[in-house]
């Protein structure tokens, strides 16, 4: 059975515009592409109607919250939700309940993502039992069971032997390790960023070296032991910068920056409204224009969300109390085109890079990529129209953003992913 999509716009990066294309596809793959109008024949058609057609976008950083956390989201309202945002690959974080430390819990997301799942799902395992620091788990075993990666992400790891024990045995087995970089002993209790918002509203806040003393700790380890050392969520002017000289010296570090890192800074933080709360926290304007900069010069690889759900109850309980996190899938690309891309900053290209082919280049996943011979994974995203965030309309169960109520261009209307369509409006 094959499947044409015609009539999508497809950006080229040779001449930097984007090009009317007709894709066809075949055994959940991209047979071909081409800019003659096709026969079509008995196939299935979808037209396109001059969408955006980009190759399926791809999240590295994600909680779907299942098993445990059912209440906040589950492995299917979150691959729809995800699918809806126009992503066709997402990679979980293991800080599920029990924690992802077992090659049981690895194959049960594996099958209930197959069975239930709207997109890809690629799960991380913990780097030590119950993310706790005290002890590695089966790196070995955990990787036959399907796992991407090692990650303790939510805490950092603490103790720096655990981490140089971690990363020489997960380059051994040609893995890499996902950092969450937080020292506790710098943190202690702040719901915000060591800034303007914490000042005024009397806080204590989380101070830049929490994040950077374990960047500039992990790529002097990543040096000694040789693995792929890849940085969660980079907040910080200090992070960026360590990142760049670890890269300058041929240290294997890569990284990833989130949307509200991009574009929100603790001086919009407009209350102690918990949708505000995220770990890392808001950064200071300062940091959010480094971020950028990161991104641009390479430093920083790719675009994630760290889609965070909580329960609506969870997060009234306020900014002290509130647990940190915000949800991502179905705000993402249209804050990151309406932000960077409307107003000329970077190339649509620049973008779609960085949330597709870059992700699939940093962790060897053969999506990405809109060719022939590659998987069936795309997104038509419409970027004409205007719309309005409503969180209540969103398909997660999270609907902890900070974003509601703004007006952004670039939705994502159409999610197809082996072939099959994932999401329609
Ligand atoms: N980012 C967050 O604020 N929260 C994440 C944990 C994490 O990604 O560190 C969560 O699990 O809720
Ligand atoms: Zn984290």
């Amino acid at each position: 059975m094959s499947l044409w999509i015609v009539n999508g716009k497809v950006w080229d990066n040779e001449t930097k515009e984007l090009q009317t294309l007709h894709i066809r596809i075949e055994n959940k793959q991209i047979a071909e592409l081409t800019a003659e109008l096709p026969d079509t024949g008995s196939a299935e058609v979808i037209d396109a109607q001059g969408k955006l057609v980009s190759a399926g976008l791809i999240d590295m950083h994600v909680h779907l919250r299942d098993p445990g956390f059912e209440y906040k989201e589950d492995i299917e309202t979150g691959t729809l939700a995800a699918a809806k945002g126009g992503f066709t690959t997402i990679a979980c974080m293991p800080n599920t309940r029990p924690v992802t430390d077992t090659p049981d819990t690895v194959k049960y997301i594996l099958n209930k993502a197959k069975d239930k799942g709207a997109v890809k799902v690629l799960p991380y395992a913990a780097i030590t039992k119950n993310e706790l620091g005290r002890e590695l788990t089966d790196f070995a075993a955990l990787k036959e069971a399907g796992a991407i990666g090692f990650t303790d992400d939510g805490v950092g790891v603490q103790n720096a032997q655990m981490m140089k024990d971690a990363m020489a045995l997960a380059h051994s087995l040609g893995m890499p390790i996902i950092a969450h970089c937080e020292d506790d002993s710098l943190v202690v209790g702040a719901a915000v960023t060591d800034g303007k918002f914490a000042r005024e509203n009397g806080l204590k806040g989380i101070p830049n070296e929490s994040e950077a003393i374990h960047v500039g700790r992990d790529v002097l380890l990543a040096e000694a032991t040789g693995v792929h050392y890849h940085v969660c969520h980079v907040s910080t002017e200090q992070s960026v910068r360590l990142i760049r000289l670890a890269k300058q010296v041929g240290i294997q570090v890569t990284a990833e920056v989130c949307p509200h890192h991009l574009i929100l800074s603790d001086e919009d933080i407009p209350s102690l409204d918990a949708n505000w709360k995220m770990n890392p926290p808001l950064r200071s304007p300062r940091d959010v224009q480094a971020v950028i900069e990161g991104i641009e010069d390479g430093t920083i690889d790719i675009i994630v969300t760290d889609h965070a759900p909580h329960s609506a109850e969870e997060k009234a309980r306020g900014m002290l109390l509130a647990p940190f996190g915000i949800t991502g899938f179905e705000t993402a690309f249209p804050l990151m085109y309406t932000k960077f891309v409307k107003t000329g900053k970077w190339s649509l290209g620049f973008l779609l890079e960085r949330m597709t082919s870059e992700p699939a280049r940093v962790f060897g996943l053969s999506s990405g990529r809109l060719e022939a011979g590659a998987p069936a994974d795309l997104t038509l995203i419409d970027l004409v129209n205007e719309r309005e965030v409503d969180p209540q309309s969103f398909v997660s169960k999270g609907k902890n953003t900070p974003f509601g109520g703004w007006k952004l261009q670039g939705w994502p209307v159409l999610t197809i992913v082996d072939g099959t369509v994932a999401w329609s409006e």
